[in-house]
């Protein structure tokens, strides 16, 4: 999979160099591109915002820079990549979002910052790919830098090969549906506290039953949401 990254701040993803999504780029699983969207200014300040037409609060990312950076990214592309902008205006991101992403041979991670993108961007670039217009919650972050790096540590595991054990990833939380069992490793003993039973017993099948049960307890205490 190929990710491109557009940002004002494309510093802060040299952590996707390190750490696990680090080595499958070296592996060559993952190609991610990061870009800096003043690399698109022509102007001595490499302005990439603006006043809000019809008055408002703070300042909007002009359309040319990202329209530019979206064209140069089609140009040094096989097809058209899907276009992911983090924004609050968003649909949740989900595992199944992830998912549906982790299928994709190509995307585009717009990041947003100051209130926003103007919306001509997301116009144009819905009449050259797939959009997809994302939110990592429901609070309000600085920008989207944030959102896309959760967004492509979730969408980036997902890829075969990256995460060692893929049996891990179908036990997970939110994988299906439910919130993931309690964990447990030595001591047996550490502070006063010990490790349930069953789960020293051996007993393969009640360990099973009982990993599910405290993932449906722990799913109707902490999510029942999930469970509607
Ligand atoms: N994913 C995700 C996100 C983001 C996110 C993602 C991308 C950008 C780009 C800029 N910001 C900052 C910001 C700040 C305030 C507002 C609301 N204003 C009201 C009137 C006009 C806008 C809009 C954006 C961003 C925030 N926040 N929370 C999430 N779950």
């Amino acid at each position: 999979m190929r990710i491109d990254v557009v940002s004002i701040f494309p510093a802060f993803f040299d952590v996707l160099e390190v750490s696990l999504l680090g080595k499958a780029r070296g592996r060559g699983l993952l190609d991610i591109r990061v870009h800096d969207l003043r690399d698109w200014t022509h102007d001595r300040h490499r302005t990439v915002d603006d006043t809000p037409y019809g008055g408002g609060a703070g300042m909007v990312m002009k359309p040319e820079p990202w329209g530019e950076a979206i064209d140069a990214v089609r140009a040094d592309a096989s097809g058209p990549p899907v276009f992911v902008f983090p924004t609050p205006a968003g649909r949740p991101f989900t595992q199944r979002a992830a998912r549906a992403l982790a299928t994709e041979p190509h995307l585009f991670f717009g990041c947003g910052r100051y209130e926003g993108i103007d919306e001509r961007v997301f116009d144009y670039a819905a009449s050259v790919g797939r959009v997809e217009l994302l939110s990592l919650g429901d609070y309000v972050l600085n920008g989207g830098e944030v959102a896309a790096m959760a967004m492509i540590e979730a969408v980036g595991r997902l890829i075969p090969g990256v995460v060692g054990n893929p049996d891990s990833l179908a036990e997970e939380s939110h994988e299906g549906g439910m919130l993931e069992h309690p964990s447990y490793t030595k001591p047996a003993s550490w502070r006063g506290l010990g490790v349930p039973d069953v789960l020293l017993s051996g007993h393969h099948g009640e360990i099973a039953a009982w990993r599910a049960r405290q993932s449906e307890q722990r799913t109707r205490e902490r999510r029942p949401d999930l469970l509607a």
